[in-house]
């Protein structure tokens, strides 16, 4: 059901300036970077806005009083926003992709759950590392005796190899390969046309590139079927990893077993939202940290006092969590640019928000969270980076709800311990190892795919003594 809060009066949204009569707001924006023009809207027309394209409605909303009010989970809950549903041909009802009362959400949950508590990281710690290590081998091949690297591509190869060797025993041989795997090319194209059918101008863009879609949509299959098959075929002992959950609950009978094809949605759903969103994040606070040298300087000092100035240290699993500044770069990078940049909430019944709006049953919004995290509850200048945002006593300063990148409630990011540890000990091992420097001309350029990510952004290494 669609939102027609306005249309009944009961809440009292502003538009963009410029809208016609049956397009609607299409003046001065782009179906590829509508995060971006709806954070130019949120900054023109405040906390809660309207954007209508040929009759399709979105409310978006960065206020935190009703961020707050829409995170309550007996009032609201996720709500598929048109880009997302669109991903349901690749995705199915896997987490992600999922309505909240669909079986397999509440299954998968349960199942996937325990390998996703602080407690497991654990076990994902050496996979990361060594990761991490073919990263830092990759580049030093590269010195002579400094080297210049494309941040985006190089961080997608190394989440997206984390992902597949620690949640499913398989490598993409990301390190050796001259261009990403091709299921990142794929999965890439499949992310933006999900975004494209989610815009009534977008849709009209899409021509010849519905086959593409398809042949991606089969290739991406094609990839996790072989991951499945790889281990099924595999005489060694399996190893403990999400696919063992989910196959072994198939072999047990476990009442939250789910099926072949349900397996296959769960393991895409993981290998595209395991990592897209992370290689981001750590582009965007390597972005940050070429931008600020203040702020390199002090990271660089508390990775060498934590974890020493060999630089070959190999950090152990608890000297990741003690990189307390390292930790609040990315934190403030997130802040900045949430990697996910929107999620949307759907009234369970006809309620009441903020006790004077009316919101019936199925009405939903869409938190706009590059904006939210820019509201004057940040202070003056929401747009400059200053990770001491971040330090302990400031947090506690700031009210609940206004610092959202990895979403709300039940269906909040099951990853974010994942990503979180693996984000810190991979920032920590680059400061560790190099010194980096951007680009003085460089202005950052977002692309758009669903996902937030800095294009064609270099930085130049140097090995530290
Ligand atoms: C910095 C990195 C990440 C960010 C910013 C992020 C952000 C988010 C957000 C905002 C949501 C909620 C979306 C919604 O409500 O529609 C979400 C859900 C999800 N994320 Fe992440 N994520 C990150 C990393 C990861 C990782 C590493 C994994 C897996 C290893 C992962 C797996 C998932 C899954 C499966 C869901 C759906 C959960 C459910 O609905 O039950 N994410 N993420």
């Amino acid at each position: 059901m669609s939102v027609d809060l306005l249309s009944t009066g009961q809440l009292d949204i502003p538009h963009p300036r410029r809208r016609l009569p049956v397009l609607g707001d299409v003046i001065g924006v782009n179906p590829r970077t509508p995060v971006q023009d709806s954070m130019r809207y949120a900054a023109e027309l405040g906390p809660i806005f309207e954007r209508k394209v040929l009759g399709t409605r979105f409310v978006l909303v960065s206020d935190p009083d009703i961020v707050a009010e829409l995170g309550d989970e007996t009032r609201f809950r996720k709500h598929l926003a048109p880009a997302v549903a669109a991903l349901r041909g690749i995705a199915g009802d896997g987490l992600f992709t999922a309505y909240s009362e669909e079986p397999n959400w509440r299954r998968g949950h349960e199942l996937l759950m325990p390998a996703f508590t602080k407690s497991a990281m654990r076990s994902y710690h050496e996979t990361m590392v060594d990761v991490a290590g073919e990263l830092t081998q990759h580049w030093d091949r590269r010195l002579e005796p400094t080297a210049r690297v494309d941040v985006s591509t190089d961080m997608t190869k190394l989440t997206l190899e984390t992902i597949g060797r620690a949640g499913f025993s398989y490598s993409f041989d990301s390190f050796e390969r001259d261009r990403p795997h091709p299921f990142v090319e794929a999965m890439v194209r499949a992310l933006s046309h999900a975004q494209l059918m989610a815009s009534p101008i977008g849709r009209l863009t899409l021509g010849r590139r519905r086959s593409q879609h398809e042949a991606d949509v089969a290739y991406l299959a094609e990839v996790v079927d072989e991951v499945i098959r790889s281990r099924r075929d595999s005489s060694e002992a399996p190893p403990e990893d999400l696919l063992e959950l989910m196959l072994r609950a198939e072999r047990e009978n476990d009442p939250n077993r789910i099926d072949e094809l349900a397996i296959r949605h769960q393991v895409i759903t993981f290998l595209v939202a395991g990592h897209e969103t992370t290689s981001g994040a750590l582009s965007f606070a390597l972005y940050y940290l070429s931008r600020h040298p203040e702020v390199l300087a002090e990271a660089q000092a508390e990775v060498d006092a934590v974890w020493g100035t060999e630089r070959d240290h190999r950090p152990a699993y608890e000297q990741v969590a003690k990189l307390r500044y390292v930790r609040r770069i990315l934190d403030e990078s997130l802040r900045l640019w949430p990697t996910a940049p929107a999620y949307a909430r759907e009234a369970r019944r006809d309620t009441t928000l903020l006790g004077r709006h009316r919101m019936s049953e199925g009405d939903w919004m869409l938190v706009l969270i590059p904006a939210l995290h820019r509201n004057p509850v940040w202070g003056p200048d929401p747009d400059r980076f200053d990770p001491d945002r971040f330090l302990p006593e400031r947090v506690r300063t700031r009210p609940a709800h206004v610092y959202k990148p990895f979403g709300t409630g039940e269906r909040a990011c099951i990853g974010r311990q994942f990503a979180l540890h693996e984000a810190v000990l991979v920032l920590g091992t680059v400061l560790h190892r190099y010194d980096i420097a951007g680009d003085p001309d460089y202005r950052l350029r977002v692309q758009e795919r669903l996902t937030l990510m800095p294009t064609r952004f270099d930085v130049t290494l140097t090995r530290r003594p």
